[in-house]
């Protein structure tokens, strides 16, 4: 899934990667004798950010919100950004080095104190702030959100963390041999999510036994680098070459696509309008391979394209610029919230002239409502988001095991749905930005391999013909991208064609 959700403030200049590349030293731009009056704006903004993410909050949308509030860019939204971001990714191996160096559990720790000291911990230990300066700045950080008691605590832990450097602290407190609990703590994963990814890895063809462990790691390396804002050009809407001459470069491999290195992406005229808008690469090429594989004719012209699970707007966006001229969109959206975010970000197409319409309604029951009805259906269903967690810096933190389960069933039901309300020679794109064997291959096979009715295609070679560069792992037919190889979401695709 890709959402406008996704809009971060520009990557920092010069982004330090904790355990891989390293750039120059970053500090707050601010100088010291300003911060001592004022309080380091960056720090606190990422400090508000982690409460907001505590409750509930979602840092993407939270954090460039504050930004502009505090009228913060340049290299103080940098720094916050980076702070925010990496702060959330890290988390799992900052409470194991918390917990060593308070000598309590970390669920001992009063949760607003213990995000002052996770933020102290990545400035330490991910982002090369000069130790004293990081913690001085987050005991000032301390004293005002936490108390002056707290101060103390932050004041005596972080400067033990600081004692030591990172790669003596991973010596230090990751556990002994080679397994899973080993890769999730150096990697800061919950295991169950390293166990799924790596089964993942070898199910989709994307490793064998011998080489998953060092295309996992490789894996888990990607979901902790800060990604790129990607931006699509809407066809007929605007072109790729005009988001260049904004300071956009084009894409590696989708054809409307265009990497933005720097800078707000809201800032961009064409993006404001709704010509162009964040979407990841993974997320162009669904969409396209969606509207490109041939259906079988039918007499009615044009053709009849239905997106189930529409919210907040991504794909809809791009297939409606793809529809003017040959199909009507119908989009569909269970949140009434997110069917009106569907119908902002429209707008510049139905200004085109596409024929859309945007409704509220259960995806499960299109299948009956209307059978047999679409040319080409998109369900691009509610997932558990594994394949984009370098996007989504705490997803990792709050899925659970749990929510596969519901989540899975809910996939089978939207499938069927789609699968009904597809007339026959239509054909149907089932996606997830999730690679997890249960809501991927698992259920297509349960789903097609319970009817006669429905031809399974060959996704990768769809793919190919939309996106010639990109290389997509394994055999097929269905495809699964991947953050470490071939920089996308982990976007899955399978592609049905009703008999
Ligand atoms: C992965 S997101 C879709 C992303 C979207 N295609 C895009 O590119 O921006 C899944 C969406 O399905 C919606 N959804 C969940 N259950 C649904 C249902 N029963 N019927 C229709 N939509 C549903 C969620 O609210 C969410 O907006």
């Amino acid at each position: 899934m890709t959402t406008p959700d996704e809009r971060r403030p520009g990557r920092p200049e010069s982004p330090a990667r904790p355990g891989g590349r390293r750039g120059p030293r970053q500090k707050s731009a601010q100088r010291p004798s300003e911060r001592a009056r004022s309080g380091d704006p960056a720090r606190l903004t990422a400090y508000t950010v982690l409460r907001s993410v505590a409750e509930g909050g979602y840092a993407n949308l939270e954090l460039p919100r504050l930004l502009r509030g505090h009228g913060m860019a340049g290299r103080d939204a940098a720094f916050a950004t980076e702070l925010t971001y990496g702060t959330l990714r890290w988390q799992g191996l900052y409470d194991a080095v918390i917990a060593d160096a308070s000598g309590r559990s970390v669920d001992k720790i009063d949760p607003p104190v213990l995000d002052t000291l996770r933020l102290g911990a990545h400035q330490v230990l991910g982002m090369r702030v000069p130790a004293h300066a990081a913690v001085a700045e987050t005991v000032g950080l301390a004293r005002q959100v936490n108390g002056a008691g707290a101060a103390g605590f932050v004041n005596a832990v972080l400067r033990r963390v600081s004692e030591r450097s990172r790669q003596e602290w991973l010596d230090g407190v990751l556990p002994a041999g080679t397994g899973v609990d080993r890769l999730a703590m150096e990697h800061s994963h919950p295991e169950w999510i390293v166990r799924a990814l790596r089964a993942a890895l070898l199910a989709h063809g994307a490793a064998t036994t011998e080489t998953v462990d060092q295309e996992l790691v490789s894996l888990l390396e990607a979901d902790n680098d800060p990604a790129d804002v990607m931006l699509v050009a809407r066809p007929g809407l605007v072109e790729v070459a005009d988001l260049v001459r904004l300071g956009a470069e084009p894409a590696p491999v989708s054809p409307v696509g265009a990497v933005l290195r720097s800078g707000d992406p809201g800032a961009l005229a064409p993006v404001r309008d709704g010509r162009a808008a964040v979407q990841d690469e993974g997320s162009q090429v669904l969409a396209l391979a969606l509207a490109a594989v041939p259906v079988e004719s039918s007499d009615d012209y044009p053709e009849e394209w239905l997106d189930l699970c529409a919210g907040p707007g991504g794909k809809a966006g791009l297939l409606a610029a793809l529809s003017v001229g040959r199909a009507y969109l119908t989009a569909n959206e269970v949140s009434p919230h997110r069917a009106d975010l569907v119908r902002q970000g429209l707008r510049a197409a139905i200004g085109a002239g596409a024929g859309v319409e945007v409704r509220v309604g259960d995806g499960r029951d299109t299948g009956v409502d209307e059978p047999g009805r679409y040319d080409r259906v998109l369900v691009d269903a509610p997932c558990t988001g594994l394949g984009a967690l370098r996007r989504r810096p705490e997803a990792r933190w709050r899925r659970t095991t749990a929510d596969l389960a519901a989540l899975t069933e809910l996939q089978r039901e939207l499938l069927a749905s789609a699968i009904e309300a597809t007339r026959p020679g239509g054909v149907i794109a089932y996606a997830t930005c999730s690679p997890h064997v249960n809501e991927t291959t698992f259920v297509v096979q349960d789903v097609a391999g319970r009817r006669d009715d429905v031809e399974v295609l060959d996704a990768h070679a769809v793919l190919r013909e939309v996106a010639p560069g990109l290389e997509v792992a394994g055999e097929g037919p269905h495809a699964q991208l991947w953050p470490h190889r071939n920089e996308t979401d982990g976007m899955f695709l399978a592609l049905l064609r009703k008999r």
